[in-house]
């Protein structure tokens, strides 16, 4: 379905994030691989989660919805899971197809791995080379999906990922609680940390070492995970849309509530504030583990302002959104050390791009970023279409771009925005944009 995202003054309103999907996948995993009932509060209920909650029960968890957002999730123990019977079908999702490659080696499954035509695209090398290392077996597609998995007995290795990355270090760490020995990450750049934090929850000792901006994270095979209830903070990533929608049109006032800080996701916040936005960002709690914080963004003139490759992982689903912020800012922008997104749900270095083009902005690709010459306030003309190229984040930043643009912005395909933010449409509503579907 397609979608027109037509220019309005303002915004307006208060509205509490959706739960983070890095925390939902990890919560499912990490439940179903406990011994006992644990109670997930404030699931994220998009697709991709969806997709993890069937292959944990297809593995033998128990997964129940007991109401909106609260899920029970019974674990049959280490040692009681199965093969699972059909394919494991992930869907749109890396970290739901990669992180189960690494909890299916580990408890020495065997399983059949698929996803749409996005995720078939997606390199799965990354994950298969470190579970090879450990023991595990695999037969795939050139290392992409469709792929079979075997594990086996696995021995614990230390690891440095070629790209920084979350889903890598967590598929390892996830193999490696059925490993025999100690299982090290070293990561020459610090990406989030939920696996981490979350493990500890479940009664995990994981230690981590912190150097010079990257971590030395380990952790011994063979530990039981207790079962625990899991409360899901906001998702820093969902709540970018609103908080940006609210920057760029002429006035009003947007709060995110109940959304998670965590200095390995907040890279957006910071690279706002850098170009001049308005943002407040309050502490109002803790949940979880994490600390959970009220932002409110204000109609706001940005100034260029390039990021430095430093904040790359901490803001790696945020670029397509922040084109738009440097679409609307006055000066040039020019992202580098983003390699990483040719490998998302899309191309986003092209897609981002393409988006941009699309809309009447000067933007131009770059091996590992892109380059943007900014319209200024109220100054990018729009009036374009948007190949969503099944990505949810290239659809939500070109509708958000249509709030504040001088003609309405339409999308060729939306169906990939319930994979992370099925209420998206719904809350940007509420705030008071126009957005046409259909
Ligand atoms: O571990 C995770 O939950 C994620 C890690 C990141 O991917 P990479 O590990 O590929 O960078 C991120 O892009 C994705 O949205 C979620
Ligand atoms: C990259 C993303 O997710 P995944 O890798 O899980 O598909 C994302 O949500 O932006």
């Amino acid at each position: 379905m397609r979608a027109t995202s037509k220019p309005i003054a303002r915004l307006d309103g208060a509205l509490r994030a959706p739960g983070d999907k890095s925390c939902s996948h990890r919560a499912l995993m990490f439940a179903g691989l406990a011994e006992g009932t644990s109670v997930i509060e404030g699931l994220l209920e998009g697709e991709d989660v969806k997709d993890t909650a069937k292959a944990m029960a297809a593995c033998g968890a128990h997964v129940e919805r007991l109401s909106l957002r609260r899920w029970k999730v019974t674990g049959v123990g280490a040692a009681g899971l199965k093969n699972p019977e059909g394919v494991l079908d992930m869907g749109n999702s890396g970290t739901g197809a990669r992180l189960m490659m690494g909890l299916v080696a580990g408890q020495k499954l065997k399983a059949t791995f698929d996803g749409d035509v996005s995720l078939r695209s997606r390199p799965m090398g990354r994950v298969l080379d470190p579970l090879s290392e450990m023991g595990a077996k695999n037969e795939s597609n050139g290392g992409k999906l469709p792929l079979t998995l075997e594990g086996a007995p696995l021995t614990a290795i230390e690891y440095t990922p070629p790209h920084a990355s979350a889903q890598v270090k967590s598929c390892v760490m996830l193999a490696g609680l059925g490993a025999t020995g100690t299982t090290i990450v070293n990561e020459p750049r610090k990406t989030r940390d939920h696996t981490e934090r979350m493990l500890r929850a479940f009664g995990v000792t994981v230690d981590v070492e912190e150097k010079d901006g990257g971590t030395r994270v380990s952790l011994e095979g063979g530990q039981k995970l207790v079962a625990t209830n899991v409360d899901i903070p906001g998702d820093p990533s969902s709540a970018t849309f609103l908080w940006a929608a609210g920057l760029l049109v002429q006035e009003g006032s947007v709060s995110v509530l109940n959304v998670m800080e965590n200095p390995t996701r907040d890279g957006l916040v910071h690279a706002a504030k850098a170009m001049g936005a308005d943002l407040e960002v309050t502490k109002t709690g803790e949940s979880g583990g994490e600390v959970i914080t009220r932002i409110t963004s204000n109609p706001s003139s940005l100034s260029a302002k390039s990021p430095d490759m430093a904040i790359v992982p901490a803001m790696i689903d945020e670029f397509p959104l922040f084109g738009v912020l440097a679409a609307f800012a006055d000066g040039d922008t020019l992202v580098t050390g983003a390699e990483e997104l040719r490998v998302k749900e899309s191309d986003r270095i092209t897609a981002t791009v393409n988006m941009l083009k699309a809309n009447g902005v000067h933007a131009e690709e770059r091996p590992d970023g892109f380059l943007v010459k900014g319209c200024g306030r109220g100054g990018v003309p729009g009036g374009g279409v948007v190949n969503a190229c099944h990505d949810h984040r290239i659809a939500m930043s070109a509708l958000v771009m249509g709030c504040a643009a001088k003609a309405p912005v339409s999308v060729d395909d939306i169906s990939a925005v319930a994979t992370s933010y099925p209420d998206f449409f719904a809350h940007m509503q509420a705030l008071g944009a126009d957005i046409e579907q259909g």
